[in-house]
Order: structure tokens, then C-alpha cells, then sequence
């Protein structure tokens, strides 16, 4: 499925020294990291790692204490969350967000409202230009349905297909914005291994066929590897590795850090 928008070239995300503080506590410790156009960078590490906070600062939620983060030239520190989501980067949560009782195809559509040029107002006067926008996004709406394998599920209340769908039509919703950069928290979690497997295809193809930048905080090593172009890992808010899947595996900065997880998680079950 191609783009819609010729002048959407994905360009690197630069994050650089990146700080952030709570109360004493540094989630972040100057950590960099790039992200090359058009690949999938995993960021992984044990549980209060400072992931989620990465998101948090990528997605404006955060102010960082200091460094920066480029996204081709714009720097997103400081920027509030709609002004980043409209430089075309689209965050997934872990949990699902998408009104249950609205179909699959009003919700994708919804998805596409920063891109409605005639508004609210035009579509409610049904003036013809708003009609024909509404009839473009709709073929795109369906195009991107296609693309994820939901084109018969549009009909459909969200909350009424089944977990791993579901998480695909927030995908698609977020396909929807013509992202160029999708922030994707925990896409497999409780998924059934088949849900995972068609997840993990659904993102390859995103970037390969899209060209667009996944940042991928996953927990299940299974799905890392396969998707990812390289990785970094973050220990205690550190940047301990950062490198091919195959190389950030074997380091043995990675593999104390998960196994220091594994030990704690042992003392407590004792
Ligand atoms: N809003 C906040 N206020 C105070 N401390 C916070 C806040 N958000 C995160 N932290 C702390 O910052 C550290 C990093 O947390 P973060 O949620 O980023 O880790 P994570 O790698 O996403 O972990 P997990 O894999 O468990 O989701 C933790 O010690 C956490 O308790």
C-alpha cells in the first residue's frame, strides 16, 4: 500500500543526552539514541527501565530535564502532545483505546481528522467539496482496513472483534494520521501466539512497504528479534547496549541486567 502524502519523507529521530528527573529519582540518564529512517528500533530492558518514560518525552507527555529530541529538523522537547502527533508521530498505548461501540470504520475515520481540510462545519452543510474529502477518506480508511487485514471488520463495534483485532484496528486508526514515525508500547502483550505472529507481520510491513519509523517497547524477546534493525537497551534509566539484535543478545551487560531481573523476580515469589 503506498502513501498518500509525496512530501512525507521520514527523516531520522535524533535523541541526544536525554535527562529526565522525578523527585530525586533519574529515570533517564543522558541517554542517545538514532533512529534510521524506515526501520524498527526496539527499547528494551527490565521493568523500570525508563522506557515508558522514553515515550513519555518522545510523545510530549514529559519535559525532560535536559538533551533533545530531533525529528528531522523540529526538536519535540517542549512541544505539547497534538503539536508532535501533527509533525506525523503516532503513539499506541498498551491498553486499548478505541470506543467499543463506535464501527471500526468511524473510528478510523476519526483517526484521519488532522488531515480534514473542509471541517466539521462544510460536512454538516454537505457542501461538494466536503463530500468529495469525505469520499477520499473513506477509500483511504478502507485501503488501510485492507492493508491490516480488517476490511470486514469495518461494519463492526470495535469492542465486538476479538483482543488481537483490535489492537490491529488501533493500529490502523493510527495509520490513518499518515504517521512518520509510530511509537509502539507493548503491541503483543496478552496476545495468543497466532495474534502475535500476524502483529509482527502487520508492523513488517508497515515499515517495509510504508517506509515509516517504529520505535518498539516490547517485552517479548521473540518479537525484538525478529522485527527489530537494532535495539537499545536500558538498565536503571542507562543506556547499557545499543546495536544489531544479534550483538545487543550476546553482550553481557544485557545479559546481567536480565538476569538480575530474573533474581529479583525469584527472591520475590520465595
Ligand atoms: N510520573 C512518575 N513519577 C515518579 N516516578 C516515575 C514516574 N514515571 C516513572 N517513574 C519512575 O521512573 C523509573 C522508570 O520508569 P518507566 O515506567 O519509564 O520504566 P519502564 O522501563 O517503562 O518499565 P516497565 O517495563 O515496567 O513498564 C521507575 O523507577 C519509575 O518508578
Amino acid at each position: 500500500m503506498p502513501g498518500v502524502d509525496e512530501d512525507s519523507a521520514v527523516p531520522p529521530l535524533r535523541i541526544t543526552e536525554l535527562t529526565v528527573r522525578f523527585a530525586g529519582l533519574t529515570a533517564l540518564d543522558a541517554v542517545s539514541l538514532t533512529v534510521r529512517p524506515g526501520t524498527v528500533h526496539a527499547l528494551i530492558g527490565p521493568n523500570g527501565a525508563g522506557k515508558s518514560t522514553c515515550f513519555n518525552v518522545l510523545s510530549g507527555v514529559y519535559r525532560p530535564a535536559s538533551g533533545s529530541v530531533r525529528f528531522g529538523e523540529h526538536e519535540l522537547t517542549g512541544l505539547p502532545p497534538h503539536r508532535i502527533a501533527a509533525l506525523g508521530v503516532a503513539r499506541i498505548f498498551q491498553n486499548l483505546a478505541l470506543p467499543p461501540r463506535v464501527t471500526v470504520e468511524d473510528s478510523l475515520l476519526l483517526g484521519r481528522h488532522r488531515l480534514t481540510r473542509t471541517g466539521f462545519l462544510a460536512a454538516g452543510l454537505r457542501l461538494p467539496a466536503a463530500a468529495r474529502e469525505e469520499r477520499r477518506h473513506r477509500e483511504r480508511v478502507r485501503e488501510i482496513a485492507a492493508f491490516v487485514g480488517l476490511e470486514r471488520q469495518l461494519d463492526r463495534p470495535a469492542g465486538s472483534l476479538p483482543y488481537g483485532q483490535q489492537k490491529l484496528a488501533e493500529l490502523a486508526r493510527a495509520l490513518c494520521m499518515e504517521p512518520r514515525l509510530l511509537l509502539l508500547d507493548e503491541p503483543v502483550a496478552g496476545m495468543t501466539a497466532d495474534e502475535r505472529r500476524r502483529t509482527a507481520e502487520v508492523v513488517a510491513g508497515v515499515r517495509d512497504s510504508l517506509g515509516i519509523s517504529i520505535v518498539l517497547v516490547e517485552h517479548d524477546m521473540g518479537v525484538v528479534m525478529r522485527l527489530a534493525d537494532a535495539v537499545t537497551v536500558l538498565d536503571f534509566g542507562r543506556r547499557i547496549a545499543d546495536g544489531a539484535p544479534a550483538d545487543v543478545q550476546n553482550d553481557p551487560a544485557v545479559v546481567r541486567a536480565y538476569l538480575g531481573e530474573r533474581l529479583d523476580a525469584e527472591e520475590t515469589d520465595r
